[in-house]
């Protein structure tokens, strides 16, 4: 089976939850907090936990680089071990990683992404470079067992500032990259009906994301904006309405759910309700 066709059936089963592994260490519940150990040990010691608790009950997971990066080689070695725990427990896994460059970069970032130690399944790439910017990756495509979520319509309040410019086309920046997708995406269509080459579209404008959709019919999605950014079930009942055609991104909303209430061992049963009512806030509009 084919990677996509795996994370669309896992999205179908979850009801599309993407949990967002953005450890930072303000989230550690008390007791890993006071352990004697390095910072990114105790990062990946939480983000097992979670991952242990929730691996039947989400379609994949999204691990955020920018978190592991700050802490160093540290954060880096708990950036690898995650990424390898996901993966040796069946899990699907993204890789926030949001890179973009020229084409013999982009070869480097190709390479050192979706093979070796930081290898993941999917990666999140900028493709505001043009085409130069996602070639590179193309070689790892054929194979059907890695894709690729290009940023289209990011949720943060001033994308527009560029992504909403309307060019001489009378089509808006973010309109133009998403026919870019669609024709990127053309090859490396699974038996779902969805490409490797999804795109990245933000739940905070939900009616940029009706229009967006229309230009890439065969792009799977990866949503963030839900929870902490104000994105809600209800905004995703359109864009779900034909078809589950994408996962929905929790980030704090899931793993600070048990920040205050529970500090000891029993921390994910938190983290599982949060999950949980995820489920139903996103069900229930079905
Ligand atoms: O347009 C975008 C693209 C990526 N992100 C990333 O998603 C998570 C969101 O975290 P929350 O805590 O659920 O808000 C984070 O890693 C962002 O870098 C995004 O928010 N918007």
């Amino acid at each position: 089976m084919k990677l996509i066709d795996k994370l669309y059936e896992r999205s179908k089963k979850n009801m599309a939850v993407c949990l967002g592994l953005d450890t930072k260490e303000a989230f550690l519940p008390e007791y890993i907090s006071d352990m004697d150990i390095s910072l990114g040990e105790k990062y990946f010691l939480f983000n097992k936990a979670i991952i242990d608790a929730t691996k039947d009950i989400v379609a994949c997971y999204k691990v955020q680089i920018a978190c592991y990066e700050a802490l160093g080689m540290d954060g880096l070695n708990a950036y690898q071990k995650t990424l390898k725990y996901i993966r040796e427990n069946d899990g699907i896994v993204i890789a926030d990683i949001k890179r973009g460059d020229i084409s013999s970069t982009a070869a480097m970032y190709a390479d050192g992404h979706f093979k070796g130690d930081f290898e993941a399944d999917f990666i999140t790439i900028n493709t505001y470079m043009g085409s130069d910017a996602i070639s590179p990756y193309f070689d790892y495509l054929k194979n059907g067992d890695k894709g690729l979520f290009v940023l289209v319509k990011t949720s943060n309040p001033n994308g527009h500032q560029i992504q909403d410019l309307e060019t001489k086309e009378d089509k808006k920046v973010y309109e133009i990259m998403a026919e870019y997708v669609d024709k990127w995406g053309e090859d490396f269509v699974g038996e779902c009906g969805y490409s490797a080459v999804g795109s990245v579209v933000g739940l905070t404008y939900p009616k940029e994301f009706l229009d967006v959709k229309k230009y890439m019919p065969k792009a799977f999605f990866l949503i963030p904006g839900y929870g902490a950014q104000g994105g809600t079930g209800k905004d995703i009942a359109e864009i779900f309405k034909d078809d589950i055609c994408g996962v929905v991104n929790s980030s704090r909303g899931i793993i600070s759910a048990h920040k205050g209430k529970v500090e000891d061992e029993t921390f994910t049963t938190l983290t599982v309700k949060a999950v949980k009512d995820m489920q139903e806030d996103i069900g229930k509009w079905l």
